[in-house]
């Protein structure tokens, strides 16, 4: 697995840098393949980078017929709840994109129990990747705590499991669905994008305390784990 770490001057750069690296990841893709597949992260950092996809020049190089969005975790909430990572990336792009609404694929948060929710969810993926969950691409946050999507300190995802209910998370709210190590890590490439002073701290932490064993740090997809930070947020690094 190759890594990459690259910083930038803010996280607008960033946001930039990370479009236009994924169109080309995108592009070259889909030169060897008919479809491309995603899982767009959730709280508020990528928002900007969401944005960014769906204005020109990025909205026009994206084959968006051929892309298919997943989603790497979601807050138990109604769809369109002011939590739900979902609603999060339709304002922010799906809706301003011509995707088509049979490549979205929204965890599924209402009308069932979390675990049941879990389980229709995990049964969709295997549907969608006939058997074997291999996202092409998916994007991370990074929590001050080390989480990634809804896989926090502590918690344990069964091992064999695609998708796993998560019933008290500390970052509200509580009740959560998460793609879990295994989908992560059967994943082709991981990008994690982190900005701002308020994760100097964490950044510093992934990358100096592997002792942690936070769960950034377990994330280690098939081919290409990249970072996208600012200097804000790597400032406790020594580059
Ligand atoms: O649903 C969520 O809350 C996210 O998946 C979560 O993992 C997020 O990425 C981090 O908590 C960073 O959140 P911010 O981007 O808001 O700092």
């Amino acid at each position: 697995m190759n890594r990459e770490r690259r910083i930038f001057p803010d996280p607008e750069a960033a946001c930039e840098a990370l479009a236009q690296d994924f169109i080309t990841t995108v592009e070259r893709a889909l030169e060897k393949a008919g479809r491309f597949t995603v899982a767009l992260a959730g709280g508020s950092t990528p928002a900007r980078f969401y944005r960014l996809l769906a204005r020109s020049p990025y909205r026009e190089r994206l084959a968006w017929e051929k892309l298919h969005v997943f989603f790497g975790d979601e807050r138990f909430v109604p769809p369109d709840h002011p939590d739900s990572n979902y609603r999060m990336a339709r304002e922010a792009l799906l809706d301003h994109v011509p995707i088509p609404a049979a490549n979205v694929h929204p965890m599924p948060t209402l009308g069932l129990t979390l675990p049941a929710a879990a389980r229709r969810y995990e049964t969709h993926l295997l549907e969608c990747f006939a058997g074997s969950p291999q996202l092409d691409w998916v994007l991370l946050g990074l929590g001050e705590d080390g989480h990634t999507a809804s896989l926090f300190p502590g918690f344990e995802p069964p091992p064999e499991a695609w998708v796993a209910a998560v019933a008290s998370a500390p970052k509200p709210p509580p009740r959560r669905l998460t793609l879990t190590y295994r989908t992560f890590n059967h994943a082709r490439q991981a990008v994690f994008l982190a900005t701002g002073a308020g994760k100097a701290g964490i950044v510093a932490r992934v990358f100096t305390r592997p002792e942690l064993n936070l769960p950034a740090q377990r994330i280690a997809p098939r081919e290409r784990l990249s970072w996208y930070l600012d200097e804000a947020a790597s400032a406790g690094l020594v580059t």
